[in-house]
């Protein structure tokens, strides 16, 4: 990869490399856009095939933040972090106490929280060496564990687009096949059964499997059966790209709905979905319940109010369909377009206002 050449490319700011040999630490901090705020995004600890492959991966999941952020309202810009490791195995505290002496390095310009791999001990650990990292315990008068408030907003974008689908949004006697049982599928599985749905689960653990299956009466399937199974809606809940040339053909569902990070394989993946008249809520306008959360961290948090933001995931999905209807483009990219002219606006105004600024300065 010419890494300049795709920062240059898609507009990222800085990407930030730390090592830390006595822990094992090895990180990057992806920053992609700072026009709403300071960037926040959450630390991801994952087995890389390659230090490439965790460069993007961090590249891309930055991006989506700023998208993310953008369309959630939030005045915030996108970053995240990969941690290459096995976080079974590989996880110590003065790793992580040497990755918040890097976040505290970049002086509030990025902000982290919990993403796959990442606990909300790992947060207190971090914490003891910066301020700037959200989704810590509530003992310290925090917001926790985001996933379950994730789960909430995926079900209420996911119910905004059964309304589009199928006319109501009650998901009561609908199928919906789950790929990836872990923190958010689990709560997601939870607000389901209790409406009726029947669940299909697959996931590369057992035991997370055996969970939804005990706990929801969930039937298993293999991983590589989801994709086909008999469904109405499909919920991507592990990791991305799955929807891709492969998988694509394979979907019976009408809606695609589900909480994991960068569905799309490719852009032009979303143009599929829309050409066969699927309904896809784009993967960061629904799964920006945590976020939304740990955001009001910033604020002093109040989950009543950060749950009153989560509950807009339906309005906004409803947004998104709109857009794209009216302009006959898929959801992905209407979505795109939401992000973009925002933070376009904003980045007009700030300048506008530092103009003023220094006409006063030089006034003086
Ligand atoms: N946790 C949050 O608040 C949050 C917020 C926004 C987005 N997301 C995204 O949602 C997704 C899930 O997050 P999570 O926190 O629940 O992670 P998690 O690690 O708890 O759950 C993911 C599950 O997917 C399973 N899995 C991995 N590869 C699989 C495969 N090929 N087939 C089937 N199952 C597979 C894992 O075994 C695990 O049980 C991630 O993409 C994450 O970035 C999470
Ligand atoms: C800030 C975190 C809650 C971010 C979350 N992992 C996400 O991808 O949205």
């Amino acid at each position: 990869m010419e890494i300049f050449n795709y920062m240059e490319n898609f507009d990222y700011e800085q990407l930030v490399f730390c090592q830390d040999k006595q822990s094992g630490l090895k990180a990057i901090i992806a920053i992609h856009d700072t026009t709403l705020g300071p960037a926040l995004g959450g630390t991801r600890m994952w087995m890389y095939e390659s230090e490439e492959a965790a460069i993007e991966d961090a590249l891309r999941l930055a991006r989506g933040m700023t998208y993310k952020n953008a369309v959630a309202g939030l005045n915030l810009g996108g970053g995240k972090t990969v941690i290459i490791g096995d976080p079974k195995k590989d996880k110590n505290e003065e790793m992580f106490r040497a990755f918040g002496r890097y976040i505290q390095g970049l002086n509030g310009r990025y902000i982290t929280a919990e993403d796959v791999g990442t606990t909300v001990e790992d947060m207190d650990i971090i914490h003891e060496e910066t301020d700037y990292v959200t989704g810590i315990s509530p003992a310290f008068g925090s917001s926790g564990n985001p996933s379950p408030v994730t789960a909430y907003g995926v079900y209420r974008g996911m119910k905004a687009a059964a309304k589009e689908a199928f006319g109501t949004d009650s998901l009561t006697n609908k199928k919906v096949a789950i790929q990836g049982v872990g923190n958010v599928a689990y709560h997601l599985c939870k607000y389901l059964h209790e409406e009726g749905v029947k669940l299909i689960v697959t996931d590369i653990n057992k035991e997370a499997i055996q969970r939804a299956v005990n706990d929801f009466q969930a039937e298993a399937v293999e991983p590589n059966e989801i994709y086909s199974v008999d469904s109405d809606i499909f919920a991507p809940c592990a990791l991305g790209a799955v929807l891709n040339d492969v998988t694509i053909p394979q979907l019976k569902a009408s809606v695609i709905a589900g909480a994991a990070n960068n569905q799309l394989k490719e852009p032009r993946h979303g143009e599929i979905l829309h050409q066969k008249g699927i309904i896809y809520a784009p993967d960061y306008v629904i799964n920006a319940g945590g976020v939304i959360n740990v955001a009001d961290e910033l604020y002093g948090y109040n989950r009543e109010r950060a749950l009153k933001k989560v509950e807009n995931i339906y309005n906004n999905i409803e947004s998104v369909i709109e857009i794209s209807k009216r302009d006959q483009i898929p959801t992905s990219l209407a979505a795109d377009r939401l992000a973009e002219e925002r933070i376009a606006k904003m980045k007009n105004s700030r300048s506008q206002f530092l103009l003023e600024g220094k006409h006063i300065l030089n006034r003086k």
